[in-house]
């Protein structure tokens, strides 16, 4: 097994490296809590905290624009040092601390130590929740899939049971997508999957999430939206995805079918989805390009 000084010469750019520590029972537990997780949330938490207290700071900050991450505990000041890690060719973020006094080098070398402690762990993190970010989220589209929508439901519908948030779900199914593909090709097929994709989240709320359920079908979580707004709101969807249109094929026209329900007190909620779905095969039995409510 590598010792961690290994990592320590490899990971941090403008690193000096001190074999010296006052504080080696602290990193060693340090060290010992960044093994025992995989979440970038708790393990920057507790490296943040456990910073600012073996080395006295005002503010540790960990920032990774690129992945859009950002940690922060304590207020910022004035005197800062600050460290860019890197792991080989990934840049695995910047780490701020900051305090009234200037730091002495003893303590940038402390911090360097126990930069030299997370560089692995933070490594493993971020890889873990790419790992976890592909796993829900449909490769043609780039919208969230069926699994992230399982995922989602289920604390929709938990908030539900607790609190009583009314939430509504909308199924949108492209209508004869079949013969999309037989006269024009799987291709533009799957371009017309990726464009629908693209207008449906446009549609909606920032704060409500498309998913690709299935072949030609999607799905919306509506939070906070009774029948009224998800009615509203897929009349919407409908009219924009009507007006797709496709350079270098003038005649394909794209319809929607589109089935919605909202969650009841009298009912489980569990049930809402499936009443959607069974608005949607209202739409689609009473001539498709619709929006049909479960009454
Ligand atoms: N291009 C492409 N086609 C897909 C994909 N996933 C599913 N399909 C096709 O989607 C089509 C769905 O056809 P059907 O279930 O018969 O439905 P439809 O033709 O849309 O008819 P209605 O829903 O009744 O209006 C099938 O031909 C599938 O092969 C995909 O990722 N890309």
């Amino acid at each position: 097994m590598k010792s961690p000084n290994t990592a320590k010469v490899i990971g941090i750019e403008g690193y000096r490296f001190s074999e010296q520590t006052s504080e080696r029972l602290e990193i060693a537990n340090l060290a010992i809590k960044l093994q025992q997780t995989l979440e970038i949330a708790p393990l920057l938490q507790s490296f943040c905290a456990e910073t600012a207290a073996i080395i006295p700071c005002d503010s540790v900050r960990f920032a990774n624009k690129s992945r859009d991450l950002f940690f922060q505990t304590g207020e910022e000041q004035l005197h800062r040092c600050r460290y860019r890690l890197a792991l080989e060719e990934d840049d695995l973020g910047e780490i701020e601390c900051t305090r009234q006094q200037p730091f002495t080098i003893k303590e940038t070398q402390a911090i360097e130590n126990l930069l030299s402690l997370l560089i692995y762990p933070l490594r493993n993190a971020l890889l873990y929740q790419k790992a976890v970010a592909e796993a829900h989220r449909d490769p043609l589209t780039q919208i969230a899939n069926r699994a992230a929508f399982n995922e989602a439901l289920n604390r929709e519908i938990c908030a539900f049971n607790r609190h009583h948030t009314e939430f509504s779900i909308m199924v949108i199914d492209i209508d004869y997508f079949k013969q999309i593909n037989d006269t024009y090709g799987h291709l533009v097929g799957d371009q017309v999957l990726k464009e629908v994709a693209t207008t449906i989240r446009n549609t909606i709320r920032r704060s409500d999430e498309v998913f690709r359920y299935g072949g030609e079908e999607f799905v919306v979580i509506l939070s906070n939206t009774n029948i009224a707004g998800a009615r509203f709101i897929g009349e919407r969807v409908r009219r924009e995805l009507k007006q797709l249109a496709f350079k270098n094929y003038e005649q394909l026209q794209v319809t929607a079918s589109i089935g919605i329900a909202a969650s009841n007190t009298l009912v489980d909620a569990d049930k809402t989805l499936h009443h959607a779905d069974k608005a949607l095969y209202e739409a689609k039995n009473t001539g498709r390009d619709k929006v049909a409510v479960y009454a």
